[in-house]
Order: C-alpha cells, then sequence, then structure tokens
C-alpha cells in the first residue's frame, strides 16, 4: 500500500519550479531515501506535504487521501522533524512535547502518556522538566524528534535530523529510525550524508532541480553505472591532497576524498587499468597509502554521476 504518493507536483516562485511535476510513491514499511545537492527542492516538496506552503499544480495523497481535502486526517497521521530546530527554549522538555502533540490533535491523558512516551523513547526521559536552553546540540535535536512522533503518525518525515550533533546523540537518532520504522511508522529521510541513507534507507530518489532523476533501491541504483569502477584507496592522511592532478588522468571520472575516513574514492572507466598510475599520482603528492581494493560504485558515485555535484560538499 502506498503511504504517501506525489502526483505532477509542482510548485513555482514566478516562473521558477522550485519543484517540477514531481511523481514519487512512497510504500508502507519503507524508510525511503531522499538524495539531492543543495536547491534539489527537497524542503519545498516536504512543506507542501506538512502543508506549511501552497501547491502550485499536482496532489498529495496520503493513504490515498487528498491531503488538501483531508487536512486534519494528514495531520494527525504525519509527523514532520524540521531541519530548523522547532523547539520552545522556554518551555520544559515535557511541554515542548506536549505543546507538538496537542497541535497534531492529541487531547486529554491520551496527551499526556504519549508526550511521557516520546520523551522516554529518545532518551530524554531524565530531563522532562529541564529546559531545552541547557541542552547540547544533540538532546535538542532529539527533543525535536519526540515533539514530531508522540501522535504516533503513519508517516515520519526527518529532514537532515543529525546535522552538526556529536556521535552518541547521531547513533542514537539512527537507531531510533529504525526502531520507529520497527513499530510501524513508515519513514523519509534527508540527509546529506550518504553513508546514513546507504545505511538506513531500503528505497532511495535521487532530486535534481526538483525532479526525480533516479528511483530505486541502493542496487539498482547502482547498477545504473555499470560502465564505471570504483578504487578506494585508505592513506594515512588525505588532508589537503589536490585532486585535480588525479582528475586529469585518462579515464578517470571522479575523485573524492573522505577527509574523516581518511579515504580517496576514485571512479574509472570500467574498461581501463589505470591503478599504476593512480598510485603514482598518490605518491608523488606525498600521501602514504595504507591500502587498495577495487569496489562497485558507492551510492556518492551513483550521485554524482547523475548529477554532477557532491552531495556532501553542495
Ligand atoms: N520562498 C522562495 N522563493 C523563491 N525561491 C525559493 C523559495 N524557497 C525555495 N526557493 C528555491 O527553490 C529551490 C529549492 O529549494 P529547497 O530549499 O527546496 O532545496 P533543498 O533541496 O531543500 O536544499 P537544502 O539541502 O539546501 O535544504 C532553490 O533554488 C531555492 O532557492
Amino acid at each position: 500500500m502506498n503511504v504517501l504518493q506525489l502526483k505532477k507536483l509542482t510548485k513555482k516562485y514566478g516562473e521558477f519550479a522550485a519543484v517540477d511535476q514531481l511523481t514519487l510513491a512512497v510504500q508502507e514499511g519503507e524508510i525511503f531515501g531522499l538524495l539531492g545537492a543543495n536547491g534539489a527542492g527537497k524542503s519545498t516538496t516536504i512543506n507542501m506535504i506538512a502543508s506549511l506552503i501552497p501547491i502550485t499544480k499536482g496532489e498529495i495523497e496520503l493513504l490515498g487521501k487528498n491531503i488538501a481535502k483531508n487536512g486534519k486526517f494528514a495531520k494527525s497521521n504525519i509527523g514532520i522533524v524540521p531541519q530548523e530546530l522547532a523547539i520552545y527554549e522556554d518551555m520544559t522538555a515535557y511541554e515542548n512535547v506536549r505543546f507538538f502533540a496537542g497541535l497534531y490533535g492529541l487531547r486529554g491523558p491520551e496527551l499526556k502518556r504519549r508526550a511521557e512516551e516520546a520523551l522516554a523513547f529518545t532518551g530524554l526521559s531524565d530531563k522532562h522538566r529541564s529546559y531545552p536552553r541547557d541542552f547540547s546540540g544533540g538532546m535538542k535535536r532529539r527533543l525535536n524528534i519526540a515533539c514530531a512522533i508522540a501522535h504516533r503518525p503513519k508517516l515520519i518525515i526527518m529532514d537532515e535530523p543529525t546535522v552538526g550533533i556529536d556521535p552518541h546523540s547521531r547513533n542514537y537518532i539512527l537507531n531510533s529510525v529504525r526502531k520507529l520504522n520497527e513499530m510501524g511508522s513508515t519513514i523519509i529521510y534527508t540527509s546529506h550524508y550518504m553513508e546514513e541513507v546507504e545505511e538506513l534507507c531500503t528505497r532511495i530518489a535521487i532530486l535534481d532541480h526538483g525532479k526525480v532523476i533516479a528511483e530505486g533501491t541502493k542496487a539498482q541504483l547502482k547498477s545504473i553505472i555499470t560502465d564505471q569502477k570504483e578504487i578506494r584507496i585508505d592513506v594515512r592522511s588525505a588532508t589537503g591532497l589536490d585532486t585535480r592532478k588525479l582528475s586529469e588522468i585518462a579515464g578517470v571520472r571522479t575523485v573524492t576524498v573522505n577527509d574523516e575516513q581518511n579515504s580517496v574514492s576514485i571512479s574509472t572507466d570500467a574498461e581501463v587499468n589505470i591503478l599504476n598510475r593512480i598510485i603514482q599520482g598518490l605518491m608523488a603528492a606525498d600521501i602514504e597509502i595504507r591500502s587498495v581494493e577495487e569496489s562497485q560504485p558507492s551510492l556518492e558515485t551513483v550521485f554524482l554521476t547523475l548529477t554532477g555535484r557532491s552531495l556532501r560538499d553542495s
């Protein structure tokens, strides 16, 4: 069953289409990844699903019902975790969750119980009476999530929920996404961290200039670029590596440096063997090589190939 269906969804600002006849279906039980570089139209799409901005053209169906005609139904079945924190610093954690759950339609003892459950779920029970102004960035993000899930929505949309937080809170959030999914919510997840999307999402759509340019499971997306292979080189430190020289080697398509993992990923034409030249190039740049591995293209390479832009640097 489709939980969400976007039918030729369009948002225009003057002549400019931020979202351009976007058609997409998200099925029940999925953790659906929405990938797009800055400006691709992700937030605009989410804002239309959340009824925060009007639709120019097209339709949004939630569980088969048009949300424009079923506002209350939509509100009680969608939970949005926005990119910008939407919590009140001068209200306690509990008051925040109660407030938002109330907006989503919960009342009375049920509201109280669900608000407490949401705080427990996000590991904030002991912060019940604390004010978010005293919270770390990660705790604020978790509270942001608690506010969106207390009413147990069928569909939860998370817009970059792990930006700028410590690894502990990040892991907590990723595990929460899995648990929420296991408990029956369908999830739409956007992130600038490709590894998160690879790890979490069962299906992915790549958005560019307001349109879906590719959609499928990880394996399906990777099979789009069978004419490429990828070489991953682990190095002592890749900081400051000038990638231009490597990019100039005939047969090299893209070079991506991952500073955090101390690795360089290079995609090349499938039929060429230029490993020696790549290694020479790295040695000439004084980069100490630890290991070299040939692999299938990563999702990052698929994204780069299709959009011409890196997700992280965009
Ligand atoms: N109110 C507005 N008026 C005019 N243009 C807008 C408005 N809101 C968004 N846009 C434009 O629409 C396009 C899509 O923006 P959107 O915020 O949806 O992108 P995004 O994929 O969410 O990017 P990001 O990763 O930066 O959040 C951008 O070119 C943006 O400049």
